[in-house]
């Protein structure tokens, strides 16, 4: 199933896992479906080497996901260290594997690897998995802009170049202040971008993930948002139940204001999404 359909039908709720880092068990993903699945999500997605850890399992977890759990997957694939050869021999492996539903993106620099020259932006990705196939193609966005763009307005004209190019839904980043959401959505609307816009959500439980936001995803923190992580940062259960309250608050805010959809970053913890989902999963209708 491609999963841009399912926008015509509800409000969508979909996951993001990542295949288990290199000092991790492979088998842990199991353990992380089986605990995500009973929450019924539209859709899970699945990193390429998120954070640049650089691992590949993820064709391998899209097809378990379809096949043992009959969940939709959406395989994410970063081009930036990739040669044109080596997307097309992924997008092959993903035709077999049975999977119609593709993340495109650039991907992290990192910087101790000069990127690959075939590919500079998602654009150029998204052009070539357009040509190669009945690919349903996402992209992501940026609701406090891009890093690395010089300005808001030319990061929606890159924005509206990626849909243009065959993005049928996006994904945002992660945000702490859904104002900063609202004004995006506008000024996309605006550009013509007219793809239904997915609001990504992280849950943040404890201080080494809070340090990631700000390096990784250069995520403003709100006032309000530090004032409840530092008021419980020597009470890890307080931080963690702090972080799920406020990632239900920012949710049920987007829903009452006509979101798309929610795409929960999940960091492979089934508990967490559980409690979120439990005050929330009947909204999603
Ligand atoms: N779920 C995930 O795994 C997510 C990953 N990311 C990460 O975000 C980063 C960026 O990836 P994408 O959004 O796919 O990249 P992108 O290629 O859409 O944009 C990257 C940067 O290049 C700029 N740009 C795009 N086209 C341009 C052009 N023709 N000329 C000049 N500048 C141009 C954009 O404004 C932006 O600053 C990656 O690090 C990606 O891995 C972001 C969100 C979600
Ligand atoms: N620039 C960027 N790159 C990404 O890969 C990315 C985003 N943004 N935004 C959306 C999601 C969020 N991603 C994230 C966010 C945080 C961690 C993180 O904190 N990782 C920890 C390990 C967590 C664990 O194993 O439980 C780390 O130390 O790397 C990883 C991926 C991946 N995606």
């Amino acid at each position: 199933m491609k999963t841009c359909d399912i926008f015509k039908q509800k409000t969508t709720l979909s996951f993001e896992v990542f295949p288990p880092k290199s000092d991790t068990p492979i088998d842990s993903i199991y353990s992380t479906i089986d605990g995500l699945a009973p929450l019924k999500p539209d859709f899970i997605s699945v990193t390429y080497g998120a954070g640049g850890s650089g691992s590949n399992a993820t064709i391998g977890i899209c097809e378990m996901i379809k096949e043992k759990y009959g969940i939709e997957p959406v395989a994410h694939l970063a081009c930036i260290n990739l040669t044109r050869e080596k997307v097309l021999f992924e997008l092959a492996q993903m035709r077999a594997a049975g999977i119609e539903n593709i993340l495109a993106l650039r991907g992290d620099i990192n910087p101790n690897v000069p990127p690959h020259e075939d590919f500079r932006y998602a654009a150029e990705l998204i052009e070539l998995i357009k040509e190669s196939g009945d690919f349903n193609i996402l992209g992501a966005c940026y609701p406090e802009g891009h890093p690395e763009a010089p300005n808001m307005v030319e990061d929606i004209r890159h924005l509206k170049e990626k849909v243009d190019a065959g993005c049928s839904q996006l994904i945002s980043q992660l945000f702490f202040d859904n104002e900063d959401f609202y004004a995006f959505r506008e000024k996309a609307a605006i550009a013509g971008i007219d793809v239904p816009i997915e609001a990504g959500i992280m849950p943040v439980t404890n201080p080494k993930t809070i340090a990631r936001m700000a390096t990784l995803c250069h995520a403003k923190l709100p006032k309000k948002f530090l004032t409840i992580m530092s008021k419980y940062e020597n009470d890890p259960i307080a931080m963690r139940d702090a972080g799920i309250a406020y990632a239900v608050s920012q949710i049920v805010d987007l829903i009452a204001n006509d979101v798309d959809g929610i795409h929960l970053y999940t960091m492979n913890n089934p508990y967490i999404a559980t409690k979120i989902c439990s005050a929330v999963q009947s909204l999603f209708k």
